[in-house]
């Protein structure tokens, strides 16, 4: 009998257990429990330096590229612990989109081509690129200049653009960093409505320092602090994490009803 995977699967995607992170000797986050669930956009808000963008990269195991960076604890995705699993095939299935748009200095429609060709995309390559640019809602704005430089676009379309590419490669994952901290409120509002119509397909974790986005666009919040360690360094740690209507209107946590009311950080 076979048995259908995706009624078989958890309510969650990823989820870490005890998760430490260090940079050398320094604990940069301690102790971190989450579990992400799927279909649904998680915002991780927090002061600086408090950790989000490290536990965000964790997922796909970007720390690896950093020198002196490791885990302690454990990471599952889908149930499968990914220090196990090649990293390369894991970030295949969590992509990521960093804060500044970073098309390659490639027309538009080869910076989706690219990426999907590197990773053995076998099927009409055309298609792809269009279906690829709907999603990211700029098919209507560039399917005339298709030969025409990605870097050509302005901020809003290059960082559209950036997820089109990701999403070409078909993960089940999005991971973005605070990706609409360099474009101005038109276009990320329509990054935001791009959002919500992506959350049908994907699962997303959004880093934000921008609260009113968090509480816009995501379903569940995560909010992060630092603090001084016996050996005087900061280290981050998860204060509470919730559906993001309890987060912002009734947290459990004093800290995390003065960091989202706006008195610290
Ligand atoms: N590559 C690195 N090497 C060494 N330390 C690092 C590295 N990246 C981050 N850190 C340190 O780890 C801690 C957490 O940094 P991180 O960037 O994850 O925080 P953040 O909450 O995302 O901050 P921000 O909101 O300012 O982006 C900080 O003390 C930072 O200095």
């Amino acid at each position: 009998m076979v048995i259908n995977s995706k009624i078989a699967t958890s309510e969650y995607i990823l989820r870490t257990e005890q998760l430490s992170v260090f940079y050398g000797n320094f604990k940069a986050v301690r102790d971190v429990n989450l579990d992400i669930s799927r279909n649904k956009i998680t915002a991780f808000i927090g002061p600086s330096g408090c950790g989000k963008s490290t536990v965000l990269r964790c997922f796909n195991r970007l720390n690896d590229l950093i020198p002196g960076a490791r885990i302690e604890g454990r990471i599952t995705f889908e149930d499968k612990d990914i220090a196990k699993m090649d990293s390369i095939a894991l970030r295949r299935r969590v992509g990521m989109v960093f804060q500044k748009p970073n098309p390659f200095p490639k027309s538009i429609y080869e910076n989706i081509a690219f990426g999907a060709r590197v990773n053995g995309y076998r099927g009409d390559m055309d298609e792809l690129v269009e279906r690829s640019l709907r999603q990211a809602a700029l098919w209507n704005e560039v399917k005339d200049k298709l030969k025409q430089s990605g870097l050509s676009l302005s901020g809003g379309q290059q960082q559209r653009l950036c997820i089109a590419r990701a999403l070409a490669i078909e993960p089940e994952v999005l991971l973005m960093d605070e990706p609409c901290s360099a474009l101005d409120p038109i276009s990320t509002l329509r990054v935001e409505e791009l959002l919500q119509e992506l959350k049908q397909q994907y699962t997303i974790i959004i880093v934000t320092h921008n609260m009113q986005q968090a509480a816009r666009v995501s379903d569940k919040t995560a909010f992060f602090n630092a603090q001084a360690t016996e050996t005087g360094s900061k280290s981050g740690y998860l204060v509470e994490y919730s559906s993001t209507e309890v987060i912002f209107k009734n947290p459990k946590q004093e800290d995390t009803r003065d960091y989202v009311s706006g008195r610290f950080g």
